[in-house]
């Protein structure tokens, strides 16, 4: 996994001392696997309950950015892990008025995440759902504004990613956005094949992040 510059408060995205005192702390406590660990990563998420694999800063700040362009009120965040891009969506949302549905399969990972929600002040706007988000997005109330695919290997013939974003995807309004990390190839082949009703860019963000936007 690739390093970052280390967090910066440069930016006049989100300003609440408490939010960012959260994500500086998750920032600056990055822990990483040993490498070779993929085969393990298949069959047992929970051996890797320490390790939360988020998004990075500018990733971050994106999500905020484009969810209060767009005033998002329902927002979901594959996978949540420990909370740091919940946090993001959770910041946005209470300038909205909306909320963040999360998935995360380890149930002591969701846990941190709603404690780390809490301490930033930001319970109220998160529903954290534990479980296999294959099951648990299936029903997400309404139309959705703004989905991150932040996904995890998977263990049949098609990625993680490209199986909850066939979840998701009938689930979100035209004009909302999917923000990927990973770049998973058939995630990627099917969200830059317009006749799937997504059009798509590769952003030159923490390597490459896939920002698509839905159009019909
Ligand atoms: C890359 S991390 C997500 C990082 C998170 N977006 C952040 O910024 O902190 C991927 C997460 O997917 C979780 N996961 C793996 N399989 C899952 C599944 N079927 N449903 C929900 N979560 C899953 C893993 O436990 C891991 O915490």
């Amino acid at each position: 996994m690739k390093e970052h510059p280390p967090f910066q408060l440069a930016n006049n995205t989100i300003t609440d001392p408490h939010i960012l005192a959260v994500i500086t702390r998750l920032d600056s406590t990055r822990t990483f696997p040993a490498q070779g660990s993929r085969e393990a990563m298949i069959t047992d998420p929970a051996a890797f309950a320490e390790h939360g694999f988020s998004i990075h800063p500018a990733q971050g700040e994106l999500i905020y950015l484009l969810c209060r362009a767009m005033r998002a009120t329902r927002v979901v965040d594959f996978a949540t892990s420990i909370g740091m891009s919940a946090l993001y969506f959770a910041a946005a949302m209470k300038e909205t008025g909306g909320q963040v549905i999360g998935a995360e399969l380890v149930p002591e990972k969701a846990e941190v995440a709603r404690r780390n929600l809490a301490e930033a002040g930001l319970a109220d706007y998160a529903d954290i759902r534990s479980g296999d988000a294959r099951h648990t997005l299936k029903d997400l109330g309404g139309p959705v504004d703004f989905v991150l695919i932040d996904g995890w290997p998977g263990n049949s013939g098609h990625s993680l990613a490209y199986e909850v974003l066939q979840v998701v995807a009938p689930q979100l309004r035209v004009g909302g956005y999917v923000l990927n990390d990973n770049a998973e190839p058939d995630f990627i082949s099917y969200i830059r094949n317009p006749a799937n009703s997504f059009i798509s860019v590769s952003l030159p963000i923490k390597g490459s992040t896939e920002l698509a936007v839905k159009v019909f």
